[in-house]
């Protein structure tokens, strides 16, 4: 059988099937495609301006390692005139995180890229091992992510820097539109969808160049460009629900590639239907609680009613723990619950603030991190040292 030619320049052999529409191209082509289609979300959505200074929020694996030599390719290509710095957040997880910031290490030569690393150790005094230690695996990725999305901002203000760019990718998307679906949470997923999330009280602004792409095309590109990124997932990281709205997506695409996109779209069109009280409540919990809610074990298993006192709020994010892992129950009961019991309350208007404790943006008196950390540090021994 002759070899099948790239279907874009009809000269080269084909190499590469796509997984976003069965395309058959060249590594050249399909390079240029998925570049080009990046720069076309990049352009559209009118995510950056020229000489604004984009902090890369980099995790040293496959999304944010190739979202960064992506940027810096299109960035040179098209003159964007953006100023890149890669952010890294060191969680303090040993044999996971300090093994990744060794690849984004090397990411910052090999891109010629500053890098600034901002470690939880310093600004909240935990590692996330220490937090594990005290309060166990459950519920540990609400800390970690309630840490993170502060510590992201921490960072770009440090370098005074007022947008971050993040790899949340298209499966990321897509997964978090069907599990809000699931849970029918409007509220989040109005937030999950948004390409940008930027809220008039925080200067920092969030976006998701690579929201349109697939995670297998991030794979694919990454390996035809030999690119050095990190691979293991985090020793921490549980999360029953969404491994299942996971499994789903990657089973629907199987039957139809375009099934991911399709999921993605749907959300954007149900984000839009999603009534003003609803929507202008997200924008304050867009700024607040970030990380949309989206995309990769992390950062978006925020716990959204998090109580005052620690020994209910570890309580609830333990239930909550054990619900996830039993979200695969039908109860007859809830299928012949009348109506009105079903009606959900719209959210109460959230009024931002700053909190008192650290400053951030928060809707509270006191942030979701301070309180995480008024617990933690309640159970702490206090060590002092002795005058004699
Ligand atoms: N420790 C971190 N430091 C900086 N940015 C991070 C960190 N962890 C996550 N991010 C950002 O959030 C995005 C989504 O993170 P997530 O934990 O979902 O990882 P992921 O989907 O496996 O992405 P990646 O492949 O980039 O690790 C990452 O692509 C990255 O931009």
């Amino acid at each position: 059988m002759p070899p099948i030619q790239c279907v874009a320049c009809n000269k080269s052999r084909a190499l590469i099937i796509r997984p976003k529409n069965h395309d058959k191209l060249c590594k050249q082509c399909f390079i240029q495609v998925f570049e080009d289609e990046i720069h076309v979300t990049i352009t559209r959505n009118h995510l950056f301006s020229p000489g604004e200074k984009i902090a890369i929020g980099a995790s040293g694996g496959k999304d944010s390692t190739v979202l960064a030599a992506v940027l810096k390719t299109l960035n040179e290509r098209h003159n964007y005139g953006l100023d890149l710095v890669l952010l890294s957040i060191d969680e303090g997880i040993k044999g996971y995180r300090d093994d990744s910031l060794e690849t984004v290490k090397r990411n910052s030569k090999q891109y010629d890229l500053p890098l600034e690393i901002v470690g939880y150790d310093e600004l909240y005094g935990w590692t996330m091992d220490q937090v594990v230690q005290q309060i166990g695996k459950k519920g540990n990725c609400t800390y970690c992510g309630v840490f993170r999305r502060q510590a992201l901002d921490r960072g770009a203000a440090r370098l005074g820097i007022q947008h971050v760019v993040t790899g949340h990718n298209a499966d990321d998307m897509a997964e978090t539109v069907m599990m809000n679906l699931l849970r029918g949470d409007l509220a989040r997923l109005s937030r999950a969808t948004s390409i940008v999330t930027a809220n008039p009280a925080s200067a920092i602004k969030r976006s998701k160049p690579l929201k349109y792409a697939y995670e297998k095309e991030i794979v694919l590109y990454a390996h035809h460009r030999n690119l050095d990124y990190f691979t293991t997932e985090c020793i921490y990281s549980p999360e029953a629900f969404r491994g299942s709205a996971r499994t789903l997506i990657k089973d629907l695409e199987r039957i139809r590639p375009s099934a991911i996109l399709d999921v993605v779209r749907s959300g954007e069109d149900m984000a839009a239907l999603v009534p003003k009280e609803v929507s202008n409540n997200q924008s304050i919990s867009a700024a607040t609680e970030e990380s949309e809610s989206t995309g990769g074990g992390c950062g978006r298993h925020g716990n959204q009613n998090l109580s005052d006192e620690f020994p209910n709020l570890n309580k609830q994010i333990h239930d909550n723990s054990e619900a996830g892992e039993r979200e695969i129950e039908i109860k007859m009961s809830d299928l012949t619950m009348p109506k009105e019991k079903k009606t959900r309350r719209l959210p109460k208007q959230q009024q931002l603030g700053r909190c008192v404790k650290c400053g951030y943006i928060s809707s509270q008196e006191v942030c979701k991190a301070c309180k995480l950390l008024e617990g933690l540090n309640s159970t702490r021994p206090k060590i002092a040292i002795s005058s004699t």
